[in-house]
């Protein structure tokens, strides 16, 4: 299977992505320039994993990228507050596009390790998740640095991934 992970700058993409491959979390701030592919297997599926960067110069690749994926992962830094307006913005703007159209959708408000981070129900009305219908849309809070909830995140999406044909 394939997935997607898009978000802004800086909220943890390609982190998650190595903390879901070998566990490890790492403190460096080196943007993506373009996407990494990497694969990562939990149980005896194999998952492809596309992670996009978040600078908006690339933020005309995120449709590209998530076109005909199983699933689409999207992170946002849960400790800044001053981001989730743009940050609901470029989710809307994404998943309003046709080809997109029931994709599932899983939401994570990474960094719950620190103190200002916003609960799961904030997020989801911050990013107005309410008035997505035309998919399966979920919401966590997580920690990649603390590893908390990184499991549950792959079940969600290895669960509700979907072959959608574009
Ligand atoms: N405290 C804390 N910091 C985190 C967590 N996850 C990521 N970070 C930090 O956030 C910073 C940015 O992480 P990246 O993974 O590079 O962010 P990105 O989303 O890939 O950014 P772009 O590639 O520019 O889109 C790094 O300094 C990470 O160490 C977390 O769960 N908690
Ligand atoms: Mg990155």
């Amino acid at each position: 299977m394939e997935l997607t992970l898009v978000g802004l700058q800086g909220s943890g993409k390609t982190t998650l992505v190595n903390v879901f491959s070998n566990g490890s979390f790492t403190t460096d701030m080196i943007p993506t320039i373009g996407f990494n592919m990497k694969k990562v297997t939990k149980g005896n599926v194999t998952i492809k994993l596309w992670d996009i960067g978040g600078q908006p110069r690339f933020r005309g690749m995120w449709e590209r990228y998530c076109r005909g994926v199983n699933a689409i992962l999207y992170v946002v830094d849960a400790a800044d507050p001053e981001k989730f307006e743009q940050s609901k913005q470029a989710l809307h703007d994404l998943i309003n596009k046709p080809p997109l159209s029931k994709i599932p959708l899983l939401v994570v408000g990474n960094k719950n390790d620190l103190e200002s981070a916003a609960t799961v129900e904030e997020i989801a009305q911050f990013l107005d998740l309410a008035s997505i219908n035309d998919r399966e849309v979920c919401c966590y809070s997580i920690s990649a640095k603390n590893s908390v909830n990184i499991d549950k995140t792959l079940d969600w999406l290895i669960k509700h991934s979907s072959t959608v044909k574009n």
